[in-house]
């Protein structure tokens, strides 16, 4: 069994709890009846390499990262440093983290876009974003046939979201586009090996149509990271182990804000 199918069980077991407990129409009309979505793509579309700061206590890769006793502080020093989006690991088994965690941000950044991070193979979850804040939903290719992914796609749009579809092949990001995909995220994080390897980006991002936003993920440690994904293409960067394991991830974030508004930075052409 690879990691990512290991996940994606546990990911199985938890949801069948959770829906035991609050049935599907129950998580579609709290779904409805959340704050309005923010416009994601809006957001990711402005001027500079926008930053995707991401709540993230452990990793199957890398274990205990920080401990983050109050994910809306440090979402609030996200936001205040300029982060367009935070993206909040809600998977409990392997990532430590909770819709607590992600009920808990939306309070505390109410103006800011929130992702959550998860592993999605089902419309309940897709609602259950919507229930607890969400603004955008992680898709991962990978996981996901072509029909699910197809059907996931449409319901997130159909609440109002926006989806980051991921993918880390070529083959991959040709069934993004297929899809329908308005935003994709190309992991450089292998998700059967763990290994990260930041040209992954530059090998795919040029194969993609102009108007696809496209978001570089993992391995993004400073601004040298940021500029060279803003070289191969992106035009916003997903960043976790690089901000919570910081001394002052406030600071990281805004220096990582500076690198990609400044004028020296490559800017995507569409
Ligand atoms: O981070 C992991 O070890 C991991 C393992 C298996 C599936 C997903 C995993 N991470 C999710 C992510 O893609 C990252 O959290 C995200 O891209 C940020 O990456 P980084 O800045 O390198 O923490």
């Amino acid at each position: 069994m690879t990691v990512l199918e290991d996940i994606i069980e546990g990911v199985r077991e938890d949801l069948a709890v959770r829906e035991a407990a609050i049935p599907f129409d129950e998580i579609k009309q709290l779904s409805a009846a959340a704050v309005p979505p923010h416009d994601v793509l809006g957001a990711l579309k402005a001027q500079g390499v926008g930053v995707i700061a991401e709540v993230k206590r452990r990793s199957p890769s890398k274990g205990e990262l920080a401990e983050i006793a109050e994910p809306a502080d440090l979402a609030a020093d996200y936001s205040d440093a300029g982060a367009r989006v935070i993206s909040v690991l809600t998977e409990q088994r392997r990532f430590g983290g909770s819709l607590a965690d992600l009920d808990a941000v939306r309070k505390r950044v109410p103006a800011t876009p929130i992702l959550r991070k998860d592993f999605v193979v089902s419309p309940y979850q897709v609602h259950e974003a919507r229930a607890h804040g969400a603004d955008m939903v992680l898709l991962i290719a990978a996981a996901l046939e072509q029909n699910v992914l197809e059907a996931l796609l449409d319901r997130v749009e159909s609440l109002g979201m926006a989806a980051l579809v991921e993918v880390h092949t070529a083959e991959e990001s040709d069934r993004a586009l297929e899809a329908g995909a308005k935003i994709i995220g190309i992991n450089a994080r292998n998700l059967h090996t763990l290994e990260v390897d930041r040209d992954v980006f530059g090998r795919i991002a040029p194969g993609l149509p102009q108007d696809i936003l496209k978001v570089a993920e993992s391995g993004v440690r400073g601004p040298s990271d940021l500029m060279a994904y803003a070289g191969s293409g992106a035009d916003a960067v997903l960043v976790g182990e690089g901000l919570v394991t910081s001394d002052n991830p406030k600071s990281a974030v805004n220096q990582l804000v500076t690198a990609g508004s400044h004028p020296a930075c490559p800017r995507p052409s569409r």
